[in-house]
């Protein structure tokens, strides 16, 4: 796991600041400032609607704000940043190549990095997806709870400084839920930053 600096510990790892978003006549973020420290997990807690998916997209730049801007380690987000490639993001997923086994769907994610496959926490992550032989079956045969865990061991394999999760917990049952909420408290007290979304 990197090791901060005590200049980079002075840096939010996740900054928002001032977010708004209007969809229409509807505003969807409003005014929204907050910051996660390296080390901290902080959850947007909210209802359907609230706006928590839409922050999160602004986060990572597969939107731009309104007003206000993000920044992730320092580095201000848009579209294809460098820094997003030490992030593990899960927003708006599953979405994977039915034809492709859950192992190759990785593989092919992995490869926008350009960085040597394996990545360096496959095994943890594929460990907390638990999806045994299933990960060489075809991703059109999955149910929509698999999908679920092939899009977090997405995020985890990365070994992520940086986490930024939209309601990872859809899907898996409560052991898994408990074993999902364990690995990231490790992975905080490790000194990454997580930021979940859940609506419970
Ligand atoms: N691309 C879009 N176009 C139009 N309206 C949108 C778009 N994205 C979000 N909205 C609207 O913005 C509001 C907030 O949606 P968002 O998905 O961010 O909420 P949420 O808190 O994540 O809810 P959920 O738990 O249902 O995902 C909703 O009213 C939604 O309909």
């Amino acid at each position: 796991m990197h090791l901060f600096t005590p200049q980079e510990q002075a840096t939010p790892a996740i900054c928002a600041r001032e977010l708004s978003k209007r969809y229409g006549r509807r505003q969807s973020v409003s005014g929204l400032s907050f910051a996660v420290e390296a080390g901290q997990i902080c959850a947007l807690l909210g209802p359907n609607g609230a706006g928590k998916t839409s922050t999160m997209r602004m986060l990572v730049g597969l939107s731009s704000p309104d007003t206000g801007g993000a920044s992730i380690l320092g580095e201000p987000v848009g579209l294809g940043a460098d820094v997003l490639r030490g992030v593990g993001v899960l927003i708006d997923g599953p979405a994977f190549v039915p034809h492709l086994t859950g192992r190759a769907n990785l593989r092919l994610l992995w490869s926008a990095t350009r960085q040597a496959w394996p990545p360096p926490a496959l095994g943890n992550a594929l460990d907390l997806a638990g999806l045994g032989e299933a990960l060489d079956r075809k991703v059109k045969g999955y149910s929509m709870g698999m999908k679920q865990r092939l899009m977090l061991a997405q995020a985890l394999m990365r070994k992520p400084d940086v986490l930024i999760l939209d309601e990872p917990a859809n899907g898996l049952d409560p052991g898994e839920v408990r074993a999902l909420r364990e690995y990231l408290g490790e992975l905080a007290r490790r000194g990454a930053a997580v930021l979940v979304s859940s609506h419970q």
